[in-house]
C-alpha cells in the first residue's frame, strides 16, 4: 500500500487535532517536533493558535503550506512565509455567519443586560427589588464596523435588518460598499453609538483602540470585540469600563488569553465570552471539510481552497 501523505501537525494544548480520524485515514500525522520528519515535510496543519515564528519556519525547511484551522493568522510569520514562497490558508468562509451572530447576541446582550438580568433573577432580587433597570433599544444605533471582511460584513447585513446605521474602518475604502469610510479610527468612533471590533491584528492595528478612540466613542459608547484582544489597548478599556467613560463592552477576546482583568468581573455592564464567538458544531463541521479539502488539494497540486493573500 502506497505511503499516505505526511502531514506535520503544530498544535498547543489545550487545543487538540481537530477531526483526528478522518484525517488519520488519509494523511500520515507527524507532531512538529518530530525531527526525524520535520525536515522532509511540505506541509504544516497549524491547529488554533499554535505559533508559527520565524524560529519555527527555520526548523521546516521543505515547508511549502501552512494550512491554517482559524480565521485570524496573527500567530503565523507572515513576512517569513512571503519572504520563503510559503502558502497560507485559514479558515475561509467557515466561520463568518457564527461569528457575526455571535457579535450581534454580545451587543444585545450589553444593550439589553440579558445576562446581567439572568444574575438579578438567580439571585432572587425580583421578588425584593422589583424594578430592574431598563436597557436601550439596538435599532436606530449607529454602529462603526471595525474591519469589514467576511465576519465583519456579515455583521452589517445583520445590524442593517435591525434598522442600524452602518459605518467603516478598513485598511481601505471598498469600492463595492455604501456605507460611509472612515479612515480614521476615532473620526468613525465620534461618529458612532458602539464600535464593533473585527479585524485582522497585525503591526498597525495593535492598539488600535485606545483611550483617545474610547474618549470620542463617549460616555454612551459601546464596544464590541470579536476580533483578538490585541486591537484594543486592554488596561486603557478597563479604566474606561471602571471610571464609566464607556457605556459597557461584550468580549470575546483578550490580550493575555486565558487571562481576563479581575476588574472587569465586577462589572455588570461587561459581558465576557472565553474565545468561542466563532465555534458551533456547524462552522466546525464546515472547517473540517475545508483543512481536508486544503489538503487534498495541495497533495493533488490543486488550487488550495482559502489561500490568503500574502502580498
Ligand atoms: O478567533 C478565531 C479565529 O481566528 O478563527
Amino acid at each position: 500500500m502506497d505511503e499516505l501523505p505526511l502531514v506535520l501537525v503544530h498544535v498547543l494544548p489545550p487545543f487538540e487535532i481537530p477531526f483526528k480520524g478522518r484525517l488519520q485515514s488519509r494523511f500520515q500525522l507527524i507532531d512538529s517536533s518530530d525531527s526525524t520528519f520535520s525536515p522532509h515535510a511540505s506541509v504544516l496543519l497549524c491547529v488554533g493558535p499554535a505559533p508559527v515564528s520565524s524560529d519555527t519556519l527555520r526548523h521546516l525547511p521543505s515547508l511549502q503550506c501552512i494550512v491554517g484551522s482559524s480565521a485570524g493568522v496573527d500567530h503565523i510569520d507572515l513576512e517569513e512565509c512571503r519572504r520563503r514562497g510559503i502558502t497560507v490558508t485559514n479558515a475561509g468562509s467557515s466561520f463568518c455567519e457564527d461569528g457575526a451572530d455571535f457579535a450581534i447576541g454580545l451587543l444585545i446582550d450589553v444593550l439589553r443586560r440579558i445576562s446581567a438580568a439572568d444574575r438579578y433573577v438567580r439571585a432572587g432580587l425580583w421578588p425584593m427589588k422589583g424594578d430592574y433597570p431598563l436597557g436601550s433599544k439596538l435599532g436606530g444605533k449607529r454602529v462603526g464596523i471595525v474591519g469589514l471582511g467576511k465576519i465583519g460584513s456579515e455583521i452589517a447585513k445583520r445590524l442593517v435588518a435591525f434598522g442600524c446605521r452602518i459605518a467603516y474602518n478598513s485598511r481601505n475604502k471598498k469600492s463595492s460598499v455604501s456605507f460611509p469610510y472612515y479612515a480614521n479610527i476615532c473620526n468613525l468612533a465620534a461618529n458612532s453609538d458602539i464600535l464593533i471590533i473585527c479585524c485582522a491584528l497585525t503591526k498597525e492595528t495593535h492598539h488600535l483602540i485606545d483611550k483617545d478612540v474610547m474618549t470620542a466613542l463617549g460616555k454612551e459608547g459601546v464596544i464590541i470585540n470579536v476580533g483578538r484582544g490585541g486591537l484594543i489597548n486592554e488596561k486603557e478599556l478597563v479604566q474606561c469600563l471602571v471610571q464609566g467613560q464607556i457605556r459597557g463592552a461584550g468580549l470575546d477576546v483578550f490580550e493575555n488569553e486565558p487571562d481576563v482583568p479581575k476588574e472587569l468581573f465586577e462589572l455588570e455592564n461587561v459581558v465576557l465570552s472565553p474565545h468561542k464567538a466563532i465555534a458551533t458544531l456547524e462552522s466546525l463541521a464546515s472547517l473540517q471539510e475545508l483543512i481536508v479539502g486544503n489538503l487534498e488539494a495541495f497533495f493533488s497540486n490543486k488550487p488550495l481552497l482559502s489561500p490568503i493573500n500574502l502580498d
